[in-house]
C-alpha cells in the first residue's frame, strides 16, 4: 500500500551559496523532506557535499527530515558519519558495498532509517534478500552523478515491478523516483506506484518555485 506523497527537494540544484533560506523556502512551500545527494568522484564522476553541510541545515533549525542519498563507494564510513550529523534516512547503491546486510544493518543500528538504491540498469534481484529490512527503495530514473538530466522512460516498468514486490510481501516501505520528476510526468510516475518524489532542478530552477510546487502537490494528492 502506498504511503502519503512526499515531495523531497534535491539541494544539487540550490544555490549553496544561501543554502538554509532556500531549503526554508521549498519547506515553507509545502515540500516535506530534504533529499541530500552525497557524491564522492569515485563512484559517481562528480563531487559534492559531506556531513558536515548535513550538520549544519540541522544546527541551522531545519526540522525536515533529511533523506541522504549516498552515491559514494565503500559506503560504511559515510553511513556513521552522517547519521552522527543527524541524516533521518541513509540510502545507499547496493553494489557500492561487499556486505550488503551489514551496511544495511549499520544504518538501522545508529537509529536511521534505511533504503537501497538502484541505478536503471540495476536488477531489482540485487535487493531481494534483504527487502524486508528496508525502509525506502529509491529507483534512479537517471544515471547517478548529475542533476538536470531526462527522466528514462523505461524506469516506469521498475517502479511498476517494485511496488508490486512491496505490495506482495504486505511491507510498508517507501517507494521513491529520482530523477527528471518534473511536474509534467509525476502523475505518470505517481501511477506507476511512487509515493516519494525527489526533484531539483524542477524546483529550484523555476521562475516561481512556490507555484511549481503547488501544481506538483496538487497530482499527487
Ligand atoms: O541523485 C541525483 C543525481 O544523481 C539527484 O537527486 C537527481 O538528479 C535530482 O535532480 P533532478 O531533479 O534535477 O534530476
Ligand atoms: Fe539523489
Amino acid at each position: 500500500m502506498k504511503n502519503s506523497a512526499v515531495i523531497a527537494p534535491s539541494i544539487l540544484s540550490a544555490n549553496f551559496a544561501k543554502l538554509g533560506a532556500e531549503v526554508d523556502e521549498v519547506l515553507t512551500a509545502g515540500c516535506q523532506w530534504v533529499h541530500f545527494d552525497v557524491m564522492d568522484n569515485h563512484y559517481v564522476p562528480n563531487l559534492t557535499f559531506g556531513p558536515m553541510i548535513c550538520k549544519a541545515l540541522k544546527d541551522y533549525g531545519i526540522t525536515a527530515p533529511i533523506d541522504v542519498h549516498l552515491m559514494v563507494e565503500p559506503v560504511d564510513e559515510m553511513i556513521k558519519s552522517f547519521a552522527a550529523a543527524g541524516a533521518d534516512y541513509i540510502s545507499f547503491h547496493p553494489e557500492a558495498t561487499k556486505h550488503l546486510h551489514r551496511s544495511v544493518h549499520l544504518v538501522k543500528e545508529l537509529g536511521c532509517k534505511v533504503g537501497l538504491v538502484l541505478n536503471p540498469a540495476t536488477p531489482i534481484n540485487l535487493i531481494k534478500d534483504v527487502l524486508e529490512d528496508l525502509d525506502i527503495i529509491l529507483i534512479m530514473s537517471v544515471n547517478p552523478g548529475f542533476g538536470g538530466q531526462s527522466f528514462i522512460p523505461k524506469t516506469l516498468d521498475k517502479i511498476r515491478a517494485v511496488r508490486r514486490l512491496i505490495d506482495e510481501h504486505n511491507l510498508d516501505i517507501r517507494l521513491s523516483v529520482d530523477g527528471g520528476v518534473k511536474p509534467d510526468n509525476i502523475k505518470q510516475i505517481f501511477d506507476a506506484g511512487a509515493d516519494t518524489f525527489v526533484m531539483g532542478s524542477a524546483i529550484f530552477a523555476s521562475e516561481d518555485r512556490a507555484a511549481t510546487i503547488k501544481q506538483t502537490l496538487a497530482q499527487v494528492n
